[in-house]
């Protein structure tokens, strides 16, 4: 078996060019365009990527870019004003505080001053309320990447075993709920989680999302299974995922690759989020932006 490839990067471009043509015909109609507030703090090089994809993206669709890199040594306070001043700011329609902050930030804190109608990472307690109870709500971008790339290519997920391995606020926890607002069955993996490869061995829906190179062997992977890579890691031959993607493609029937899957995904959805909100905002029926 080889397994198909999941290509986040084409769909997350086929998006985009959704956006675009739909935000041509609209923003003039509404007065503006959308607006979104990327706040980074310090100059960690992983997110000076990230954020200057997010800025070149939203440009490419015709979202205004606000925010900006402020340094290090900003304090808290500092950090929730501007917040708060994007909070009341007409043009803006979604604000991120881009992650990992500088250690002595409160993370928690300042996402959440940000108003929940404009959280387009989906981290304020409301809108992580919203997904614990299945309502609609503003989704954080992964894992809502994650599940419409798995939609686009129509795999099923009612009655599946999905073992979600990593549990994390921004990933694993959010994108375990949405699997199972699917009806998957879902088991959360972790550090302390004996016999690893025992259990992702009765995963139909294998979705890793650590950052450790190398942790999903083929051994570890039940033949036909969905793969879905969310690591990334920088090593000296470029960016790699979590999992072994040579050995694996040789044992699953689907399997997202690095760069070029869930990446890819994380900012088309971010661009999605943004535009939802600014259409709920001004009461505007939305296309269903499938890709
Ligand atoms: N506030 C947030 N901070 C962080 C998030 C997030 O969703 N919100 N996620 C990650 C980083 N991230 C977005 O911020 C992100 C990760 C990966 C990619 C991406 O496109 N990856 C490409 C490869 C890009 C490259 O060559 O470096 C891919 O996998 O194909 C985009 C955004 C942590 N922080």
């Amino acid at each position: 078996m080889t397994a198909q490839i999941l290509d986040g990067k084409t769909l997350a471009q086929r998006l985009k060019g959704q956006l675009q043509t739909w935000l041509a015909e609209v923003s003039p109609q509404v007065g503006r365009p959308p607006g979104l507030a990327v706040i980074w703090v310090g100059d960690n090089p992983a997110s000076a990527a990230y954020v200057g994809q997010k800025q070149k993206s939203c440009a490419q669709v015709g979202i205004t870019s606000f925010g900006g890199q402020f340094p290090a040594h900003t304090s808290q306070g500092e950090l929730a004003h501007l917040i708060q001043q994007f909070n009341q700011d007409e043009r803006v329609d979604g604000i991120l505080v881009q992650l990992p902050l500088p250690a002595d930030l409160d993370s928690t804190k300042l996402l959440h001053t940000i108003t929940p109608d404009k959280d387009v990472d989906g981290l304020h307690l409301v809108n992580l309320g919203k997904l614990l109870r299945g309502e609609p709500g503003l989704q954080s971008c992964t894992p809502a990447g994650v599940m419409r790339l798995l939609g686009h290519y129509q795999i099923p997920l009612a009655g599946k075993q999905a073992v979600v391995v990593g549990r994390s606020i921004l990933v694993g926890k959010p994108l375990g709920l949405l699997l199972l607002a699917s009806d998957a069955t879902v088991t959360f993996a972790h550090s302390r989680t004996p016999d690893l490869a025992g259990l992702t061995r009765q995963a139909d829906i294998l979705i890793s999302a650590v950052g450790r190179q190398g942790l999903i062997t083929p051994q570890m992977v039940k033949p036909g299974a969905v793969v879905v890579d969310v690591g990334i890691n920088r090593t000296p031959a470029g960016l790699v995922g979590d999992v072994d993607f040579v050995g694996v493609q040789a044992v699953a029937s689907y399997l997202t690759p690095v760069p070029g899957g869930v990446g890819a995904m994380t900012v088309a959805q971010l661009l999605l989020n943004t535009v939802q909100s600014y259409g709920q905002r001004h009461e505007l029926v939305m296309p269903q932006f499938s890709g």
